[in-house]
């Protein structure tokens, strides 16, 4: 975005100048930064006047996360999640930017529709909300929506998803995958074949699917669809993203694919790094989700696929829901769960505590690679004179039981509940204004 004027624009110009002393810039050693009308204007040692300064010795600084799979739930959904609650439970969680999900009501298909997600959250002001556009009108996967249109709206839509649903039709796949190469465009894919794994089906299918009497959902239904996709993705030249990526057998196609050169991204939600599918064994709905959790052996591929690069980034899929449709017998309630405020917490907790990644690794799979998948300038930066200042500081030591009660979401299907994890975000700056100071949003 290069236009990033909101309603806290004029305050913005006006903002304090703030002093970071002694963070650790993303692992790459200790040092002071300078931040003055929203743009890091010095590092190294700095002394500095009237500039408020920030205690961030033991923290370690991250370019401002960005996450490439939110569920805000506006419009249409407002008891669930608002703009405001979500775009605050991200500052929580140490974002700067997160791509709104189209699966909305009415659904994020047209011009219009995108503008208007961008204005609130521009009104908000917490975060940047930048829009994803649905591939097919009112996800119906019938006839491809207005994506040129909405590409060159205002919100300069760049990212497409029927999320939720799987863009099923291979030619319909191929047609949107044609059409968005003429914008750089991507097509953000929710992998699922609709035969293989229908609309009921909401436990990994195995030995537990069985035993607990609930219709499964086999890791093939996904593979199959990223297979496809990833051929769709070479035939076309284009360039297909693959949202929450959840079993062993996806990270095999993705590693040949890439071999290939093929034009493939993807992601792992921190749910798919830490949970697996015995936590179904109590019929708890907070751990319905789509796709299901899996076995361990799958975890600890996508883990190793996260560390070496096959799996591009870590997405929340922050999905929240009202109590009404998640508290239900398991067959009967709703997919989905929180992400926003838990998700580095999980990635410290399991990939940099076990030594299976750096924190600049960490800052390239949650910041500066979502940035360049979603083409989003401005984030995704490195934290270096000159550039704007988006950026959040994280305690690395901190241990931390995590209430749900205590979230900024308006929902409670919070899978960290009662969890204890590494890590705390302690301070989120957008554009040099503190969204999160103290671990309390700015409001
Ligand atoms: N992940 C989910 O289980 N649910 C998501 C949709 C989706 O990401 O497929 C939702 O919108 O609730
Ligand atoms: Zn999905
Ligand atoms: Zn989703």
């Amino acid at each position: 975005m290069t236009d990033n004027t909101n309603a806290k624009g004029a305050s913005d110009a006006m903002a304090a100048t703030y002093l970071i002393k002694g963070a650790d810039l993303a692992g790459a050693g200790a040092g002071d930064l300078l931040v003055q009308d929203g743009v890091i204007t010095r590092a190294g040692s700095i002394t500095a006047k009237d500039a408020v300064v920030v205690d961030a010795d033991g923290l370690v600084a991250l370019p401002g996360l960005v996450d490439l799979h939110t569920h805000l739930r506006e419009p249409g959904r407002e008891d669930a999640e608002t703009i405001a609650t979500g775009s605050a439970a991200a500052a929580a969680g140490g974002f700067t930017a997160v791509l709104a999900m189209a699966n909305t009501n009415p659904v994020t298909d047209t011009a219009e529709a995108a503008e208007r997600i961008l204005d609130l959250g521009r009104r908000c002001g917490l975060v940047d909300v930048q829009p994803v556009g649905a591939v097919t009108k009112s996800l119906g996967g019938e006839e491809l929506a207005e994506l040129g249109l909405m590409a060159r709206s205002r919100a300069r839509v760049r990212v497409f998803s029927d999320d939720g649903r799987c863009v099923h039709d291979a030619r319909l796949m191929r047609r949107a995958l044609e059409y968005i190469k003429a914008f750089g465009g991507v097509i953000s894919q929710h992998s699922q074949d609709p035969r293989l794994a229908d609309g009921n089906a909401c436990c990994h299918e195995g030995e537990l699917s069985g035993r607990l009497g609930l219709p499964g959902w086999p890791g093939v239904a996904e593979e199959v669809i990223v297979a496809r996709d990833v051929m769709l993705a070479r035939h076309t030249n284009s360039r297909v993203h693959v949202a929450h990526v959840s079993t062993a057998g996806s990270v095999e196609v993705l590693r040949w694919a890439k071999a290939q050169g093929i034009a493939v991204t993807a992601e792992v939600t921190p749910h798919h790094l830490l949970l697996t599918t015995e936590r179904l064994a109590t019929y708890d709905p907070t751990f319905k989700v789509n796709p299901p959790l899996r076995p361990q052996e799958d975890v600890i591929e996508l883990r190793k696929a996260l560390a070496d690069g096959t799996i591009d980034a870590v997405a929340t899929d922050h999905a929240p829901h009202a109590r009404h449709d998640k508290q239900h017998a398991f067959a009967e309630a709703a997919f989905g769960m929180l992400g926003l405020e838990q998700a580095l917490q999980v990635v410290a907790t399991v990939m940099v505590h076990e030594g299976l990644m750096t924190w600049a690794q960490v800052a390239a799979a949650m910041s500066a690679t979502p940035a360049r998948i979603a083409g989003l300038a401005g984030h995704g930066r490195p934290l270096a004179v000159g550039e704007p200042a988006n950026l959040t500081l994280v305690d690395p030591a901190a241990i931390v039981t995590v209430d749900a009660g205590r979230s900024h979401s308006l929902s409670r299907n919070n899978p960290w509940h009662g969890e204890t994890l590494r890590g705390q975000v302690h301070a989120t700056f957008l554009r040099g204004r503190p969204t999160l100071l103290d671990q309390e949003v700015q409001v």
